[in-house]
């Protein structure tokens, strides 16, 4: 047996102690002081950051949300059973974030970014952040590519651009996510990767709406990002950014898409119940003093890119339920101030059969219209007021018989308009179809048809200008202008259509 002599084991100690790693991770470990309706409060770990995960004994994870003197607050993101008091927390020092990747897309997916379709884990490229900063000046530009909703009202007075923030608000019930729908619908193979975000609604009403995208064929290129209303308030406060998050993750490869937030207002009612357990002062209609940051922060995530930033961008439709139409409440006229326009839809029009229930008088897109095609601009010129000049004369006339030739003329003309801006649910009209359409009336084609039979009218013809005069269309689609020559050969197909 060869004996260790004392030089060998000096050298090993010696290797040792020089090869010993002396970063050794410091741990804070906090304990819960409190816990209840979803929050806890944390002492020991004094500093955290605001909007750090924290995680507890259990493996539930936790956001801080409040930092006070000598204990921290804390939103968890997931049940409360099995933390108590003295339940260990320790700091990640991460802020919160959520995985992306394309293996997202066709996904329906948590707050938190996991899969809950059941169709197994999904592929992460990166984490982002769930806050970001907004894109500055300088790194923007303005909106200049349409999006188009396939919506004949929209897309004919109230244009939304690539980069715009358009908000939809509306009564219960009135087609608010409808429209949202139809919009994502109609982005199939135009490049738009759509992200829906659902905030506190029924767990049915998203099922039902992701069949509608799947027999579509929409959910290709969508991402459903559900936060039922039986989840934590925290989860549905956090449901917004993180669906910003993803759409960011495509933002920056130069890529286009769409947010859908539905509801804000779900989402104010939510971050309203955590402030109040986080005992933040109550302000108008309870909700807390920085209500306006909660949305401000978020929509100002979407925007255009520069072309050195890639091109990309991201085009928000924000929803908004209002009681009774009231849009002055303080939520609506928040996110009215927010957005670069809103689509109000009317109780009153949609029980009257108008629908989409655009009400014109009230929507507006503030910067859409730098973004129109030049076809649509030239075919949609007076349509506002023509339905303006209507809805003014329809009440006028409301008990007079006798009215003269001109007014009469009028009053049709308008009641024409009013029954080709109805639509029906996912037949979204391109935009030949569309261009076509407000030429037609324009021209008072459909002024001689009975209003009844308009819609029946509006489709045989456009089906036999496609069929018999595909040039047009297709003219229209590829200069996006509507010339002299076009509405010429658009009027003569009209009056072959009408000689049958
Ligand atoms: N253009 C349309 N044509 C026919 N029906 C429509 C149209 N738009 C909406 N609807 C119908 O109106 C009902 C309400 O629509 P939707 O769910 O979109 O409204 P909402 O305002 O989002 O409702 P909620 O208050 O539940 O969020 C649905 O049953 C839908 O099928």
């Amino acid at each position: 047996m060869s004996a260790i002599s004392a030089a060998d084991i000096i050298s090993i100690l010696k290797e040792e102690v020089e090869n010993y790693n002396w970063d050794a991770e410091e741990q804070e470990v906090g304990s819960v002081i409190w816990v209840g309706d979803g929050i806890a409060t944390i002492y020991g770990i004094d500093h955290a950051m605001y909007g750090e995960i924290v995680i507890f004994d259990n493996g539930i994870k936790g956001m801080v949300q409040d930092i006070r003197r000598n204990e921290i607050g804390c939103i968890l993101f997931g049940s409360d059973t099995g933390i108590k008091e003295g339940t260990k927390v320790i700091r990640t020092k991460k802020k919160a974030g959520i995985p992306v990747g394309e293996g997202y897309i066709g996904r329906i997916i948590n707050a938190l970014g996991e899969p809950v379709d059941g169709k197994g884990e999904i592929p992460a490229k990166d984490y982002r952040p769930i806050e970001e900063e907004a894109p500055g000046i300088t790194q923007r530009r303005s909106v200049n590519t349409p999006l188009e909703t396939g919506i004949l009202s929209i897309d004919s007075m109230f244009p939304i651009g690539r980069g715009q923030r358009e908000l939809i608000i509306g009564d219960r019930q009135t087609g608010k996510t409808s429209i949202a729908l139809d919009t994502i619908i109609n982005q199939r193979g135009k490049g738009v990767i759509c992200i829906y975000v659902a905030i506190g609604q029924k767990a049915s009403s998203v099922a039902k709406l992701v069949s509608t995208l799947e027999h579509h064929g929409a959910l290709d290129y969508t991402i459903v990002l559900v936060s039922t209303a039986s989840e934590p308030a925290s989860l549905q406060y956090i449901a917004p950014y993180a669906g910003t998050a993803l759409g960011e993750y495509f933002m920056y490869q130069g890529k286009d898409v769409l947010m859908v937030y539905d509801d804000l207002s779900k989402h104010a009612v939510a971050y309203r119940a955590l402030s109040l357990l986080l005992e933040r002062p109550p302000g108008r209609e309870a909700y807390p003093g920085d209500v306006f940051y909660l949305h401000s922060r978020l929509l100002e995530r979407s925007s255009r890119l520069n072309d050195e930033l890639g091109g990309g961008s991201i085009t928000a439709l924000p929803i908004v339920e209002t009681q009774a139409g009231d849009v002055s409440s303080y939520i609506p006229t928040n996110v009215i101030s927010i957005t670069d326009g809103q689509i109000f839809l009317e109780s009153d029009l949609f029980f009257a059969g108008m629908r989409p229930a655009v009400n014109v008088g009230l929507s507006v897109s503030r910067v859409g219209g730098a973004a129109q095609t030049k076809a649509m601009k030239k075919a949609s010129g007076s349509i506002r007021i023509d339905l303006a000049q209507y809805r003014e004369m329809e009440v006028f006339t409301q008990f007079s018989s006798d009215l003269d030739d001109n007014t009469k003329r009028q009053l049709q003309h308008g009641k024409v308009l009013m029954e080709l801006l109805k639509q029906p649910l996912a037949h979204p009209l391109s935009l030949h179809e569309q261009v076509m359409t407000l030429c037609l009336a324009n021209n008072r084609i459909f002024d001689s048809v009975e209003v009844k039979k308009i819609k029946e009218y509006q489709k045989g013809i456009l089906e036999f200008i496609d069929r018999k005069f595909p040039k047009i269309g297709f003219e229209i689609e590829e200069k996006k202008a509507l010339t002299d020559e076009l509405i010429e050969q658009i009027m003569e197909a009209a009056k072959e259509y009408k000689s049958r």
